[in-house]
């Protein structure tokens, strides 16, 4: 039997409440802490949550005393959920260093995908690495998303754009998903570019997508959702539909990279379609906005993205004050924003996007799990709940936003299992 207690935060962050819907403007900022919070695992799951009093009466009435129970003390420190990413493309070859001098030289983002580098640089990079070699790399981004606090992330196929590559990476996704403690949610974004070989004919790209594609992935239970980059020069929005609508049809949920560089009207289409998220939004329209918020699209809003593309960030204070649900990401991947850390995402949002310290922590928690279907299981401190729990070496919530460049993660339980303590992996032999 696995138990322990995790004893005296001088805040524990529960975000509790929230696990059928998302968290919305004001709800935002309640981050349900408790003073001096004490927390109680058995085997994967939280057991019971409280303060110093509650937990120690809970302990011997329930357990009979501390006999068998390891016990951290989090005295000085916050204890809260695990960090989700929602939005990562995780799995891929190489690296494309050389394009921030491009893009520092006035070439822009979509030039470049248009002259054949980007993204078609990175799948061709891809599809010429083995499986082996993906896992390799894949498991060592992992490492470093969980020593920064995360302890689940989505991964996003697309730099293999045929058949073959994209359940290569797919395959990848779910290896490390079952060889990591960070858990992997899988996304098939076969329609994230035009491949070359079909620059003549994007049509047919499309048509192999939901005709091929779909099924095939659907078919081996390879990802839960289907995502399109829709956007000018890219897929349009009908292209986009077509394909969402046949991917909803074979059980995968609809995802969108929406208005990132043109408006688009991805926003009013993942509202129109029943999407879970919308993501990028930096140029969404007020229509889309209020859109959202009516259908309950939660935002993954990217501001790591905007950074590193130096284009303004998405409207957040908007979004929240038309009620959006708002959730923050890395979207960590080779071309615009090489980042695992989300910390550092949360501190962009606070000082490019205004939200407050503790709504980026609502952000990157319980939002983050609803925007991956997974809030009943993951994103707040709840009796049920997996242990997913991140210990920061800070007395407040307030230092992780305000640290900014400075990974504060302490210790890491994943399903109730110690894999990082005092900065560093503890679970691995020596
Ligand atoms: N915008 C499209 N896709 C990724 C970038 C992928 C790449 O540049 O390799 C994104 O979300 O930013
Ligand atoms: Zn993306």
């Amino acid at each position: 039997m696995n138990r322990w207690l995790i004893h005296g935060a001088s805040q524990l962050l529960t975000l509790k409440g929230a696990s059928d819907r998302p968290k919305r403007g004001k709800q935002m900022s309640e981050l349900g802490i408790i003073e001096q919070g004490s927390l109680a695992i058995e085997n994967e799951r939280i057991f019971a949550v409280g303060s110093r009093e509650e937990m120690e009466r809970e302990v011997r009435l329930r357990w009979g005393g501390l006999d068998g129970v390891r016990v951290l003390n989090a005295a000085g420190k916050v204890v809260m959920p695990g960090l989700i990413d929602p939005h990562t493309h995780l799995v891929f070859a190489g690296t494309r260093e050389y394009e921030l001098e491009m893009r520092l030289n006035g070439r822009t983002y979509l030039e470049i995908l248009q002259a054949g580098g980007g993204i078609l640089a990175t799948t061709a990079m891809t599809r010429s690495a083995t499986e082996e070699e993906l896992t390799e790399q894949t498991l060592k981004r992992l490492d470093r998303f969980l020593l920064h606090g995360v302890t689940t992330v989505e991964a996003k196929s697309g730099y293999g754009l045929t058949l073959q590559d994209e359940l290569k990476q797919l395959r990848v996704a779910r290896r490390v998903h079952e060889e990591h403690p960070v858990d992997v949610v899988s996304t098939f974004m076969g329609a994230h570019a035009i491949p070359e070989e079909y620059k003549h004919d994007p049509e047919e790209y499309v048509r192999l997508v939901i005709g091929e594609m779909i099924p095939r992935v659907a078919g081996e239970g390879l990802a839960e959702f289907c995502d399109v980059f829709c956007e000018k020069g890219v897929f349009s929005l009908e292209q986009t539909e077509r394909i969402l609508t046949e991917a909803k049809r074979w059980g995968l949920v609809p995802k969108l990279h929406a208005d990132e560089l043109e408006p688009m009207g991805g926003a009013e289409l993942a509202a129109r379609i029943g999407a879970i998220s919308a993501d990028h939004l930096l140029k969404v329209s007020d229509r889309g906005i209020r859109a959202m918020a009516e259908a309950g699209v939660v935002a993954v809003l990217l501001p790591g993205t905007a950074f590193f593309l130096m284009a303004p960030c998405a409207r957040a204070r908007d979004m929240l004050e038309a009620g959006v649900p708002v959730a923050l990401s890395t979207d960590f991947n080779p071309g615009s924003s090489p980042t695992v850390s989300l910390p550092v995402i949360m501190n962009l949002a606070c000082l490019n996007m205004k939200m407050t310290p503790a709504e980026v922590i609502a952000a990157a928690t319980i939002n983050s799990a609803h925007a991956i279907g997974k809030a009943g299981e993951i994103g707040s401190l709840e009796p049920g709940k997996q242990a997913d729990i991140l210990i920061l070496d800070a007395p407040n919530y307030a230092h992780l936003s305000y640290h900014y460049g400075v990974n504060l993660t302490d210790s890491v339980f994943k399903k109730g299992e110690l894999v990082v303590q005092g900065g560093r992996r503890c679970d691995l032999p020596i």
